[in-house]
């Protein structure tokens, strides 16, 4: 039980090696894309976002021998969308509310103006979380480009939103769930497809 609804495991679909290869692929990526990092800073989506972000600056630094600029964003005032595994409309504005309070929040302590913000998130679904990081970031200043990171696309989009790096591809069902454990908040780096 979780959230107020069941969720049956399914599969465990990455281990933490299968995490960390696609963490080190996808800064390869990134910093392919951009022809090397200068003017490129890693902006994690809170919660998962944030450490899968530490995590890709690491990896970039230690190919490239140059720092990486990191922030964490936090889109709950942004969101358009109310979670899906509540009971009544109510419900889920009440929890909505109570999030507002508990989150901590954004911390991106450098100018974005002009520069390559890539967004990283842990899953992307619909893509409101990311439209609402859009539009949170915007509040810091006038980015240069902004890229997406994930480390699981399982499809199902609602908003014309792709990601550039995708550590893996999931093809899911609506009744399905993606978890993504990391050891800087779980107690071990794992994904998770549970079934409602
Ligand atoms: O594309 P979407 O439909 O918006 O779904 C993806 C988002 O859902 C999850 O966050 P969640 O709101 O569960 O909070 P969390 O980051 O604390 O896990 C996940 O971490 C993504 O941020
Ligand atoms: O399956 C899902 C859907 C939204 N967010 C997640 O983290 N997983």
């Amino acid at each position: 039980m979780k959230g107020g609804i069941n969720l049956e495991f399914k599969a465990s679909i990455m281990d933490a090696q299968a995490i960390s290869r696609a963490v080190t692929r996808l800064s390869h990526e990134i910093i392919e894309r951009n022809k090397g990092i200068e003017d490129v800073v890693i902006v994690g989506i809170r919660s998962r976002g944030e450490p899968l972000a530490r995590r890709i600056a690491k990896k970039i630094e230690a190919i490239e021998g140059a720092n990486v600029r990191t922030g964490a964003l936090d889109i709950t005032k942004y969101r358009d969308d109310l979670k899906s595994d509540h009971q009544s409309p109510l419900g889920q504005w009440e929890q909505k509310a109570s999030m507002d309070q508990t989150q901590t929040a954004s911390d991106i302590s450098f100018e974005i103006t002009g520069l390559n913000v890539v967004l990283v998130d842990d899953v992307i679904y619909t893509g409101r979380t990311v439209r609402a990081a859009l539009d949170a970031l915007m509040d810091f200043g006038r980015p240069k480009t902004i890229q997406l990171a994930v480390l699981v696309d399982r499809g199902h989009r609602e908003l014309p939103i792709r990601a550039d790096y995708v550590g893996k591809n999931v093809p899911t069902s609506s009744r399905e769930i993606v978890k993504v454990r990391l050891t800087e908040k779980d107690e071990k780096d794992e994904v998770i497809i549970y079934e409602k």
